[in-house]
This record gives C-alpha cells, sequence and structure tokens, in this order.
C-alpha cells in the first residue's frame, strides 16, 4: 500500500468513526469498537489519525456492519413488502462512506465500469465509480436522444408487461469488466436485464451487488448467472 492509499483508508477509518459517534457517545463507540475511548476521541476530533490496521479493521469489519445497521434505520418497509429507501438513495454523503466498505468487503475486482439501471441505483453508482476511479453508466427505460447506437436487453415480466432497458453503445467496451449494481434486488429482473446487457456487450461481470435485498429470490437469480460475487448490504 502506497502512502496516498494508506492516508485514504485512514482518512475513510474517521468517517465511518464520525458518523457511528452520531449517535453514540465515546464510551458507547468505545464498546462498539473495542478501542480505547480517548483514541477514539483524537480520531474523530481529527487530532491523530488512526494506524494502517486499525484503519483496516474499522473500514472493513466494523464499517459494514455499523453501515448495514444505518441503512436498516433509514428504511421503512409497508405492509406489502415494498421498500421506501429514499432517506439513503438521496444522500450521497451517506453512499460514499458505503462505496469503500462494499469495495473493501466484497470481493470484487476493481471494475472498468459500474452500470446500473436509472433511477435509483445512480447514486450508489456513482459513489462506488468515485471510489475506484472508474466510469459510471446506467441503463435508462427510453433511449436517449442524439445516440445512435444502443445496447437493448427486453424482458417479459410476471405482470406480462415487457420492460427494456437502453444503453448507449460506448457505454462499455468489450472485455472490459463491469459491476453492476442497484439500490435494490427483489425479483433480480432488474439485475437480469443489466447482466444481459453486459453479455451484448461481451464484457465480464466483475460482481452483482444491491445495497437492499428484498427477499432472497433476485440474489439467488444473479447468482445462477455469474460466478462472480453477488451479494447486499442489508436484507429485508
Ligand atoms: O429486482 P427487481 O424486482 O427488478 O426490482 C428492483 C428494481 O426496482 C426498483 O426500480 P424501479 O423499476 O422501481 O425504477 P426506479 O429506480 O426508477 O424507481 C429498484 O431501483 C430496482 O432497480
Ligand atoms: N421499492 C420497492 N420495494 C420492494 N420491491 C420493489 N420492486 C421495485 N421497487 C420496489
Amino acid at each position: 500500500m502506497n502512502r496516498a492509499e494508506k492516508a485514504a483508508l485512514q482518512l475513510r477509518a474517521v468517517d465511518v468513526l464520525r458518523m457511528l459517534k452520531e449517535t453514540r457517545t465515546y464510551e458507547e463507540l468505545a464498546e462498539t469498537t473495542g478501542l480505547p475511548a480517548g483514541d477514539l476521541n483524537r480520531y474523530v476530533n481529527g487530532h491523530v489519525l488512526p494506524g494502517t490496521d486499525r484503519a483496516r479493521e474499522v473500514v472493513e469489519e466494523l464499517g459494514r456492519e455499523a453501515l448495514a445497521g444505518e441503512l436498516d434505520a433509514r428504511i421503512r418497509v409497508d405492509d406489502e413488502g415494498y421498500v421506501d429507501n429514499s432517506e439513503t438513495v438521496f444522500d450521497q454523503s451517506f453512499l460514499d462512506l458505503v462505496a469503500p466498505v462494499v469495495a473493501n468487503g466484497f470481493d470484487f475486482g476493481r471494475p472498468d465500469v459500474v452500470l446500473t439501471a436509472a433511477t435509483d441505483g445512480i447514486t450508489l453508482a456513482a459513489s462506488l465509480a468515485s471510489y475506484y476511479g472508474t466510469r459510471c453508466a446506467y441503463a435508462k427505460k427510453s433511449k436517449e436522444t442524439a445516440v445512435e447506437e444502443f445496447i437493448e436487453a427486453r424482458e417479459r415480466l410476471q405482470s406480462g408487461i415487457e420492460l427494456t432497458y437502453y444503453l448507449p453503445a460506448g457505454a462499455i467496451d468489450a472485455g472490459e469488466s463491469v459491476l453492476v449494481v442497484d439500490d435494490l434486488i427483489r425479483s433480480g429482473e432488474t439485475q437480469e436485464l443489466l447482466l444481459d446487457i453486459v453479455d451484448a456487450a461481451d464484457a465480464e461481470v466483475a460482481g452483482v451487488f444491491a445495497l437492499i435485498a428484498a427477499g432472497n429470490d433476485g440474489i439467488e437469480r444473479a447468482r445462477e448467472r455469474t460466478d462472480a460475487p453477488v451479494g447486499s448490504l442489508t436484507t429485508v
């Protein structure tokens, strides 16, 4: 790890600790993290940076659990099992914290492109692409004007309605590695269409990730489609 990567990891750990501190006392934060309250005070106030090992533990282990808890606290599920996740997908700063934890906590390789479906997946994909320093692309349910060539993926849903997603053809090149993400996965139909787009582009799947899995059907469906890692931060 070079100096810049080390510094980035240390700063991410401080961001995670600051988020946790918002709802905890230092004593409670010490209990959550197993780190001394005095050290935590110095990290949170920016006087000292955590060492690399501590920073990695905070980001990779504690961070994943903590962010999953924070995500659960932000989600509302209605009587029919539909999820209101606007408190999450509208909060780019929160998603910027999620991105390194997801990138380090799942075994996705660094992709060339992070692909999602408009609309609600876009902010998550943007955070992940920014973290990896790679491109972000989103497929839409309508054709973007002035674009001449599209990759299309079409599926007949259980309802009988046909759903088509369009991606400008230049968004993914053959042989590129693509991380497919979305805010939510339920039936897996949307992820399946995104995976069809990756296939049509002759690209490789780096992984499939959703912030929230509503049940397990979608995750299982994605696992049947790829040997790459598939996962979600939380399940409702
Ligand atoms: O696993 P599935 O059953 O396919 O459901 C998941 C999809 O449903 C939601 O999008 P929606 O189609 O509501 O579009 P939106 O992002 O524009 O709200 C969500 O953002 C996912 O893309
Ligand atoms: N918000 C939502 N909650 C659960 N399932 C969904 N499928 C599409 N959107 C959904």
